[in-house]
């Protein structure tokens, strides 16, 4: 998967957690599409100077969790199921895309899988559950949140 400057990416609201790792761009490619991204920095790094696990599968929940929340009307969610397999080592300098597609949605939950590419070879697969939150109050989960 390469960038591409044609999709309709909008910087995810920098606080909390992603604020540490970010910018982290998302854009809906289709209604069940969507793809994340995020510039490798020195500040990503684990000690093997290689890009920290911890950071791909933010990334890969922020592309399924602000899908999930895309896809479902922007009706808050949770993540309640993660599941990744580490395929190769992201490195710094690259930037780190996500492509992500919502499998099935049901009444309370949204199937997600997603793919993660670093210097054009796949670095990461992913999927996950998500759960519609019954409550749409202040302070429940929304895209930004993970
Ligand atoms: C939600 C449920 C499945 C329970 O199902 P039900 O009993 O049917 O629940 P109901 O629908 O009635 O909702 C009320 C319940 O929802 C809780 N809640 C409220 N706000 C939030 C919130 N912001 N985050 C998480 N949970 C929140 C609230 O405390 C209350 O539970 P309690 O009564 O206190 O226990 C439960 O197993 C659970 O909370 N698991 C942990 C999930 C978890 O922590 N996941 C990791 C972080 S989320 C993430 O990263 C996703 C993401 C990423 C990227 C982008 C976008 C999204």
């Amino acid at each position: 998967m390469e960038f591409d400057p044609a999709l309709p990416w909008r910087e995810i609201r920098g606080t909390g957690f992603n604020a540490h790792i970010g910018p982290v761009r998302f854009a809906e490619i289709a209604p069940t599409r969507f793809a994340a991204a995020l510039e490798l920095g020195e500040h990503h790094l684990n000690q093997g100077g290689v890009c920290h696990g911890g950071v791909l599968m933010t990334l890969a929940d922020v592309a399924m969790g602000a899908g999930s929340f895309a896809a479902g009307g922007e009706h808050p969610c949770a993540t309640i199921a993660f599941d990744a397999q580490f395929l190769a080592a992201a490195k710094q300098g690259t930037l780190l895309l996500a492509e992500s597609r919502q499998l099935r949605r049901v009444r309370e939950l949204s199937f997600m899988d997603c793919a993660l590419w670093s210097g054009g070879r796949q670095v990461m697969q992913a999927s996950g559950i998500w759960k519609y939150l019954a409550s749409r109050a202040p302070g429940a989960a929304t895209m930004s949140d993970g």
